[in-house]
């Protein structure tokens, strides 16, 4: 007797990202209740599982939905407001007084379901964000069905979001119950950048994070300008710091990390710190480039993020992957540093394993959640197909990517929408671009 389930996905390929260069072919993908219930030949599928819909995929690839590191989401109502400069100049002269201006509530939930559209249309099932209004981000995410794991940012700057430290903290601590309740978000401690947030700040931050076992998320080492700044005010690095203070634990997700000596990546590794690599938004800003070839040799953990939609500009995992892998070949003059496999494996179990969900997503296997993901091949852009991989990383567009579950539910049906109103959502932008510019 065939068992009963909710959905049969039969692909050409499926990618598991269980055991590395894996590829099945003509394989099928079984859900049920929002879990993998099963991945075998399709064959066996069809004489096994009696399901209530079957989906065929003749040439398309399934694979786990991509998990964006390191997002900003509401900062997609700022995109190409302020380009073409480096990050200090960026963020003080011009991101800074616009979030001071504008930044509220309704901005966040405009900005967040702006990004969450464009996510689902390029194959992102979960981000993990640090940003101001993190309830409504939450809330925001939650509605339009991704999966999140949203920061509750502490910055020793007053803002229209919290006054002080205190207030942040408070505010996070405040939210837990909130975010537990919504479904598909998980949340994170995150400081936002050594320079912004002061030692006493930081011990409280740490005595947080161990009370409610919450992980840390935090930019650093994002360029020279911020290491020297650091020796000149405290007399060592940043990460000599946060390493005197405790912060460098499993419990830390580091952002961007461009400036390490050999000595700070084996501390990295051996405090079991993870890092989250934006190599878009880093040459974007020119602020460097993390070594990702010694990073990897060190065996640190590595997940890959966009940063946000101003200084990207886009929230494009696979154009992303295929930057990762070759500015990483370029910085070490070696074609081999972060083939196709190991970047597809940053942008998806490595970014669940380093924001805490590794065990039930990030990869398809019998018993995670059933976030994936399905990329047609069948475009002139990636034919032939001698290497599935090589044609995700190196070769396919974001359009190519046609359908998106999360936990089940498909978002994305043949590349339209299931949820999301666009027409009204562009309106809505929009309507905000307007308000932006009057102001
Ligand atoms: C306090 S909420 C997050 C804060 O970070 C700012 N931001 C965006 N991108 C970066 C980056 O690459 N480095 C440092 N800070 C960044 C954002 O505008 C918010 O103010
Ligand atoms: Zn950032």
């Amino acid at each position: 007797m065939p068992q009963r389930a909710d959905t049969l996905i039969e692909a050409r390929w499926i990618v598991p990202m269980t055991a590395r260069d894996l590829v099945l072919e003509q394989h099928a993908l079984v859900i049920q209740g929002g879990l993998i219930a099963a991945i075998c030949p399709i064959e066996e599928a069809r004489r096994e599982w009696d399901c209530a819909e079957t989906i065929k995929l003749p040439e398309h690839v399934l694979l786990p939905g991509f998990v964006n590191a390191h997002t900003h989401v509401a900062m997609t109502l700022f995109r190409g407001m302020a380009d073409d400069l480096p990050l200090m100049d960026w963020l003080q002269n011009h991101i800074w007084p616009a979030e001071q201006r504008l930044v509220d509530r309704d901005f966040v939930r405009a900005g967040t379901r702006l990004a969450c559209a464009e996510m689902i249309r390029n194959g992102t099932t979960c981000f993990n964000d640090m940003y101001f209004f993190p309830r409504e981000t939450a809330e925001t995410a939650s509605d339009m069905g991704l999966r999140a794991s949203i920061g509750h940012v502490i910055i020793d700057v007053p803002t229209r979001y919290a006054a002080n430290a205190g207030e942040y903290l408070a505010k996070a601590e405040e939210m837990q119950a909130t975010f537990q309740a919504l479904p598909r978000i998980s949340s994170m401690l995150a400081p936002h950048a050594p320079y912004t947030v002061s030692d006493d700040t930081l011990k409280q931050v740490l005595a947080l994070a161990e009370r409610l076992d919450l992980p840390l998320h935090m930019h650093i080492h994002e360029t020279a300008a911020e290491v020297a700044q650091s020796v000149e005010k405290y007399g060592m690095r940043p990460l000599a710091r946060l390493d005197q203070l405790g912060i460098l634990s499993p419990r830390l997700l580091a952002i961007h990390m461009t400036q390490l000596t050999d000595e700070e990546i084996a501390l990295c590794a051996a405090r079991g710190v993870s890092i989250g690599h934006c190599p878009q938004s880093n040459h974007k800003l020119a602020s460097g480039a993390a070594p990702i070839a010694a990073l990897q040799g060190a065996g640190v953990g590595l997940a890959l993020g966009t940063d946000g939609a101003a200084s990207n500009n886009d929230l494009d995992m696979l154009a992303e992957m295929q930057s990762a892998a070759l500015l990483a070949k370029g910085a070490s003059a070696d074609a081999s540093v972060l083939p196709a496999w190991d970047a597809l494996a940053m942008a998806t179990l490595g970014g669940a394993q380093a924001i805490g969900i590794g065990d039930r997503a990030g990869s398809l296997a019998v018993g995670k959640m059933a976030d994936c993901i399905a990329i047609n091949l069948d475009h002139p852009a990636t034919q032939p197909v001698f290497n599935v991989v090589s044609q995700i990383v190196y070769a396919a567009g974001r359009d190519q990517v046609t359908d998106v579950w999360v936990e089940g539910e498909r978002l994305l049906a043949s590349s339209s929408f299931t949820r999301i109103d666009w027409p009204a959502l562009r309106q809505e932008v929009q309507d905000w671009r307007d308000r932006i510019r009057g102001k």
